[in-house]
């Protein structure tokens, strides 16, 4: 069968809205992944369409070739497959005008980042990515040293808290003063699983020509920005993007509910051998946990946006795990846990602990990441500990004890070691389905 081209496609039906040459390249994106392709690059191909501007994007590969191979050999087209249990709708993007792979070809990364043309840098590279040193961030700061002041803004659309501040801070303790440059912070909500075989037949079958860089993704798509763009942005915000002055509460409210619970349910789920997070909430006393951990440990810690209700926020969240056609696996997930769960869960704990409170379904998921860590599920099978710090967690005596994660004080604090030691025990003696079930 033919591969995706315009040529391909035929009639308008499947046409994407902008096309290469339509727009010049104003935009930089780091982290070529799934998020990007289904997230970022859909609000800009939708506001480029109804606002206009030079903003077409160039995607750099950091390091793996698997996206941006097929994406050249299609002329950097691709689709969207938007999935649910109604069916799938596809959508082909032409957002994209050019693709690089930073690890062969670093001079052209610097040099885009060099070209004033480029007034936004977006990122979504993973958490791990945000620390001195990292190779993404030394790309960055040789092209921001050879661009000599030109305004620019540096997004970061990785899921974490302030992610606007930590990158500011990463560039300004190698760079100095940030003369020039925004940091805007995001909230960024889409869930898009790694893509498979699967995705590809799927596109197939939808668009009738093979697309390797297809991604599957959920309907709901949600952009919460802070205005600070010095050179300029696409209006993203006729694009259903919303630009505010103030992302923290729409990013601690997403990080600790639907993150957290994600993150609840790929432990749970993977200890009780749940391949994907909708199984994973379908096990039996899951849903009733869930609910308790959101009512009773996450929603007091937070304080909700203006017209949003903390208590639809948490149903819809169950209700988008509940997709069957995202099959998201738990394992995928449960990766870089390290990384993750300190914004995901422990703030809402440490929260909880400052208020007297022990936060009982939150120190559930802690035991079961800690149990996770030992790398064996339930019935035995063998887990695998993907984390950048997986070495110092399985050496550990108590991963508590790792302050790279744990807040100060959480190692010392007799009550939240004796929850957590009871939820241990429960999950020892009756595995998780079991320790549901006594709930
Ligand atoms: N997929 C989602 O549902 C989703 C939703 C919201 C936010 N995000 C954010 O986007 C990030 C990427 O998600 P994805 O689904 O695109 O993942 P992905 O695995 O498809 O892509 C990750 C990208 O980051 C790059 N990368 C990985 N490790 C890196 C490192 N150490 N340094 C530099 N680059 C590195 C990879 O090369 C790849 O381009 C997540 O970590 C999260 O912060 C994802
Ligand atoms: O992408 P990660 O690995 O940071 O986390 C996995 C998921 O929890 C996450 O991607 C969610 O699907 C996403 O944050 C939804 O917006």
């Amino acid at each position: 069968m033919e591969r995706l081209s315009l040529r391909a496609l035929g009639g308008l039906e499947h046409r994407p809205a902008i096309r290469r040459g339509d727009a010049g390249v104003g935009i930089l994106h780091l982290g070529l992944g799934a998020f990007h392709r289904a997230h970022q690059a859909v609000f800009t191909e939708d506001a480029i369409a109804k606002g206009g501007g030079d903003w077409a994007i160039a995607a750099v590969a950091p390091r793996s070739r698997a996206v941006l191979d097929p994406l050249l050999e299609q002329d950097l087209l691709y689709s969207v497959l938007t999935i649910d249990a109604e069916g799938v709708r596809p959508r082909v993007l032409g957002v994209h005008a050019a693709a690089l792979h930073a690890a062969s070809d670093p001079a052209a990364v610097e040099a885009r980042l060099a070209d004033p043309a480029v007034r936004i840098v977006t990122l979504t590279v993973t958490e791990k990515a945000y620390r001195p040193g990292s190779e993404v961030l030394r790309l960055l700061l040789r092209g921001l040293r050879a661009r000599g002041g030109a305004p620019l803004a540096l997004v970061s659309c990785d899921n974490l808290p302030g992610n606007g501040h930590r990158l500011r801070e990463l560039v300004a303790a190698e760079l100095g003063a940030c003369e020039g440059l925004g940091f805007p912070c995001t909230m960024v909500d889409r869930i898009v699983p790694a893509s498979t075989e699967g995705t590809y037949a799927t596109a197939q079958a939808a668009l009738g020509v093979v697309d390797r860089a297809a991604v599957a993704a959920e309907p709901f798509s949600q952009w919460v920005i802070e205005d600070d763009f010095p050179a300029g942005r696409p209006a993203w915000d006729l694009a259903g993007a919303v630009l505010t002055a103030d992302v923290a509460p729409w990013e601690r409210l997403k990080l600790r509910m639907l993150n957290g619970v994600h993150s609840a349910l790929a432990y749970l789920g993977a200890l009780a051998g749940a391949p994907t997070i909708d199984r994973a909430l379908a096990l039996p006393g899951m849903r009733a946990a869930m609910e308790r951990l959101i009512r009773t440990d996450i929603a007091p810690t937070l304080r909700p946006p203006d017209g949003v209700s903390i208590e639809a926020y948490g149903e819809r969240v169950l209700e988008r795990f509940a997709n069957p056609a995202l099959r998201h696996r738990t394992l995928q997930v449960a990766m870089d846990g390290s990384q993750k769960l300190p914004q995901r869960l422990l703030g809402t704990i440490a929260d909880r602990r400052a208020a007297g409170a022990v936060p009982r379904y939150a120190t559930l998921v802690l035991a079961a990441w800690i149990r996770f860590v030992r790398g064996e599920a339930d019935d035995g099978t063998p887990l695998p500990l993907e984390d950048p710090l997986a070495d110092r967690l399985r050496a550990a005596r108590s991963p508590l004890e790792l302050d790279a994660v744990f807040p100060p004080g959480f190692a010392d604090d007799a009550e939240l070691r004796a929850a957590l030691d009871e939820w241990g025990r429960a999950l020892d003696r009756h595995g998780v389905a079991g320790t549901l079930e006594a709930l």
